[in-house]
């Protein structure tokens, strides 16, 4: 039987989740809202009880044409005529459930890895509930948290199967459009999604249910344009650049750093230097306000401290929210256990449009595991340019946003492209911040041209290393002093000559490749 599994409801009779309120009552409300199939779970009432409600239940969905699967229990689907039952890995077998349902009952099963997904294919499951997606209080023993990257992993692999599929655990208001989007592989995408508390514990479960339907059937707003490479990419993408820089000059972008310690007052420099405005700001609560002014947020986690993480996750969601472009700068992601923790929490806790990192801080958050770094420097590099080239990709595909992994050369990629860009000079590697800068650049680029996010990275950066390159033909300039104030002066020569239109700064001065892979 097919089912609309997009908004998947699953109950749940704990007093901290009903609060006092009936649970029929917020199913019919939720189906009212727009829940396209409900799973009564009920892990403690005797059999009686749950006969009784499940029965009730089946009324109500019935009423709004909404199909009632009962975990668990083969004996009370039976009882009451309900369209079907989910079982765990611990439940009764799927082959013997198949054997006392009637013949058109839905059975899904869990999968919490690929060989249980596989297996309830081959057993013949007509979806698969993969979870956890994230930790929940509503279900704590669970046995893996596969984000959304462990998830694609298993759609990606059973992408040959025509099995449906929804993620469960953790998934809200504030996170499904980016379950949906991030989870997506290339070749098969999740039916939609199993929710328990967003909305059987929310004040209003029918508007709780409405505002679920209309985020999960429009595309968040982060989601990334396609950009298939053309046949000169490169070349196309450089003829863009000086009036993308224009642009940045005119719009002049605000963009909130939550930055470390150490290099705050030149990030801020850079940023006036090159026509845009900088606030730096590490209270989490602020960022409810300043997302208003639709401008970027970087999170550049260089001086972690026991509350960083936090903060960042408030300001992430406030940005994500309104769709405006978030960057993270994962320094020293290999460092310590701490720093590595963070990368996990913050990877789970919302959309980047941009990563950027050394080669180290880019392996980290790829997952690698034996990533060590000394402090926030990336270490001996262990990748020729091609693995390079190749990782960035990936990162880029698996969270379907851009990544910047930066370097002597530095690779820039959106999943299908991947742009090389050899411009810059050793000064550059001399001076605290100049890292850092980039990630605030980044955000002041992506907030001015949203359409094409490689595009205006690339932008930024070939700005940035040009001037870096002007400052240190200088004669006056004699080292990392003497560079410092010059490159803030040629980062505003060229803000200077983008706003009268002039870019000549640019001619002939970009090394840039596309690298195939
Ligand atoms: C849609 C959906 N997916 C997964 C589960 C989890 O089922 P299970 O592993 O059996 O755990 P319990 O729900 O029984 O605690 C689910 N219920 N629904
Ligand atoms: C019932 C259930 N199963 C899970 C799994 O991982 O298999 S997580 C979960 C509870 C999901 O609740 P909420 O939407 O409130 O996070």
């Amino acid at each position: 039987m097919a089912v609309d599994l997009s908004l998947y409801l699953v109950t749940d009779s704990t007093p901290a989740i009903l609060k006092g309120r009936d649970l029929c009552t917020i199913v019919e409300e939720a189906c009212k809202g727009g829940v396209t199939v409900v799973q009564y779970r009920d892990k403690k009432s005797d059999t009686g009880v749950q006969i009784a409600t499940a029965r009730k239940l089946h009324q109500i969905c019935q009423k709004y044409s909404v199909p009632l699967l009962i975990n668990d229990r083969v004996d009370v689907a039976l009882a009451v005529g309900a369209e079907g039952v989910h079982l765990g890995q611990d439940d009764m077998l799927f082959t013997e459930a198949k054997k006392m349902l009637p013949k058109d009952s839905i059975i899904g099963i869990s999968a919490s890895t690929l060989e249980e997904a596989q297996k309830a294919i081959a057993d013949g499951a007509d979806y698969l509930g993969i979870g956890t997606m994230f930790s929940t209080p509503t279900k704590t023993n669970t046995r893996y948290t596969l984000g959304t990257a462990g998830t694609q992993a298993i759609l990606d692999a059973i992408s040959a199967s025509p099995v449906s599929t929804v993620a469960i655990g953790g998934i809200n208001h504030s996170n499904v459009q980016r379950v949906i989007y991030q989870s997506e592989s290339p070749k098969k995408a999740l039916d939609g999604v199993a929710i328990v508390s967003a909305i059987m514990a929310a004040d209003d479960p029918k508007a709780a249910s409405e505002d679920l339907v209309n985020l999960i059937k429009n595309p968040p707003r982060f989601a990334l344009t396609a950009h298939p490479s053309r046949a000169n990419e490169a070349e196309a993408l450089l003829q863009e650049v000086p009036a993308i820089v224009r642009k940045m000059v005119e719009v002049h972008p605000l963009v909130h750093n939550m930055i470390n310690f150490v290099v705050a007052n030149f990030v801020a420099n850079v940023i006036l230097s090159i026509g845009a405005s900088p606030i730096m700001s590490p209270y989490g609560d602020e960022a409810t306000d300043l997302c208003k002014f639709d401008g970027a947020l970087l999170i550049n986690m260089g001086t972690l401290t026991s509350e960083s993480v936090s903060n960042y996750m408030k300001a992430v969601k406030a940005y994500n929210g309104r769709g405006n472009p978030v960057i993270y700068d994962p320094v020293g992601a290999g460092a310590t256990g701490i720093r590595r923790n963070a990368v996990s929490d913050l990877m789970a806790c919302g959309y980047f449009d941009l990563i950027k990192g050394n080669e180290g801080e880019i392996r980290q958050v790829w997952g690698s595991s034996g990533v060590q770094q000394r402090g926030v420097d990336s270490g001996p590099s262990t990748l020729d340019g091609q693995q390079k080239a190749r990782l960035a990709r990936d990162l880029a595909r698996r969270e379907r946003n851009v990544v910047l992994m930066t370097g002597a050369i530095d690779y820039l990629s959106d999943g299908e492209r991947v742009i090389a860009v050899e411009n810059g000079h050793p000064f550059l590697g001399q001076v605290t911040g100049t890292g850092c800068a980039v990630g605030s650049i980044s955000g002041c680029f992506l907030t001015a041209h949203r359409s094409d996010r490689l595009l205006a990275v690339l932008s930024g950066i070939l700005m940035y290393e040009i001037a870096a390159e002007n400052a240190a033909s200088k004669e006056y300039v004699r080292g990392p002093g003497s560079f410092v104030p010059a490159f803030l002066d040629e980062l505003y020569a060229i803000r200077t000559a983008a706003s009268n239109g002039d870019d000549s700064w640019f001619a002939g001065r970009a090394k840039v490749q596309e690298i195939k892979l």
